[in-house]
C-alpha cells in the first residue's frame, strides 16, 4: 500500500536529516520558538460554522503533478487573506514535492495556524514542526501504534502544537478517541485504490462526540460537497486539489464556504 512506501521514504529522509541536525540541536531550535496554546486551535475548529483548511500542495501520489507553477508563499497569502481558518503545507518531498522550508516561510508570513502535513513517525518530526513555526501536526492512526499515538499527542501538546489525528475507519476512530484526540480528521481517500468517497466522513461523523473537532479530508471540490458535510455537522474541511487548480483562489474559497 502507498502508506508503506510513504513511511519507508520518511524513514530514509529522517536518517539523513538527523545526521545533518541531531535531535539535541533540533530540540534547542524548537525551544527557541515561542510555545503556543493548542487549545486555541481546537476552539477555532469547534466554534459554530464550517472551517476551511486550505492546502498548499504541489503534487500527490494519486494525481502526480498538480501545480507546475508553484508560488507557495503567494498561494498561502491568498488563502490567508480570503477566509481560511488554517493552512496545510505538505512537507513530504518524495511523493508530494513538499519541503519543511515552505512551511517555515509560510508560517512567518500568515496570520492563521499552519499545519505540517507529513507522515510523522518519530518525535524528531514534532520538534522540527515546532522549530519551523507550525501550530498543528498530523498524526495518522494507520502508521502509528496506540502507544506512539499517545506519546506523540502528549509531546505535541507540550510543544504547543495541536494535532489532527487521522482515521480511515471505525476502528481507527475508536483508537483516536481512546488516545484523547481533540481533533479527528477522516480521510475520504481510499489509500489502496485512491478513490474518494465523501460518505466516509458522513458515516464516521456519527462516532465522534461533538466536543471533538471533526475534519473531513480529501475529495472536496464543490459547494454541494460542503453542504453535505455541513448537514452532517462537520467542523472543518481540508481542501487541496480544488483550491490548487482554481485560477481564482479567493472566488473558489467564497464558493466553497457559500
Ligand atoms: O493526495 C494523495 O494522493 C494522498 C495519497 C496518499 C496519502 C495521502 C494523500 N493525500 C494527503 C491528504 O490528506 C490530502 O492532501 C488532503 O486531504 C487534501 O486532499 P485533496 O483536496 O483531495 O487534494
Amino acid at each position: 500500500m502507498i502508506l508503506d512506501d510513504l513511511v519507508a521514504a520518511t524513514q530514509r529522509r529522517l536518517t539523513t536529516e538527523q545526521a545533518a541536525v541531531p535531535l539535541a540541536e533540533m530540540v534547542k531550535r524548537a525551544d527557541n520558538v515561542p510555545t503556543k496554546d493548542p487549545q486555541q486551535v481546537y476552539d477555532r475548529f469547534t466554534a459554530p460554522g464550517i472551517h476551511l483548511i486550505g492546502e498548499v500542495k504541489k503534487a500527490s501520489p494519486s494525481k502526480g503533478l498538480i501545480a507546475a507553477d508553484f508560488p507557495y508563499l503567494d498561494i498561502a497569502k491568498d488563502y490567508d487573506q480570503n477566509g481560511v481558518s488554517a493552512i496545510s503545507v505538505l512537507t513530504e518531498p518524495d511523493y508530494f514535492k513538499g519541503d519543511i522550508h515552505y512551511l517555515q516561510e509560510i508560517a512567518s508570513e500568515v496570520s492563521v495556524p499552519v499545519l505540517r502535513k507529513d507522515f510523522v513517525i518519530d518525535p524528531y518530526m514534532l520538534y522540527q514542526a515546532k522549530a519551523a513555526g507550525a501550530s498543528i501536526v498530523l498524526l495518522i492512526v494507520a502508521i502509528l501504534s496506540e502507544q506512539q499515538l499517545n506519546d506523540y499527542l502528549k509531546l505535541a501538546h507540550q510543544l504547543g502544537l495541536a494535532a489532527i489525528v487521522e482515521a480511515h475507519d471505525e476502528d481507527e476512530i475508536k483508537t483516536a478517541i481512546a488516545v484523547g484526540a481533540k481533533m479527528i480528521g477522516v480521510n475520504n481517500r481510499n489509500l489502496k485504490n485512491f478513490t474518494v468517497a465523501l460518505d466516509n466522513s458522513e458515516r464516521l461523523r456519527q462516532l465522534v462526540p461533538e466536543n471533538i473537532a471533526f475534519i473531513a479530508e480529501s475529495g472536496i471540490h464543490t459547494r454541494a460537497d460542503v453542504q453535505v458535510l455541513e448537514a452532517n455537522h462537520v467542523n472543518g474541511i481540508l481542501i487541496g486539489e480544488a483550491l490548487m487548480t482554481a485560477p481564482d483562489k479567493a472566488a473558489k474559497i467564497k464558493e466553497l464556504l457559500g
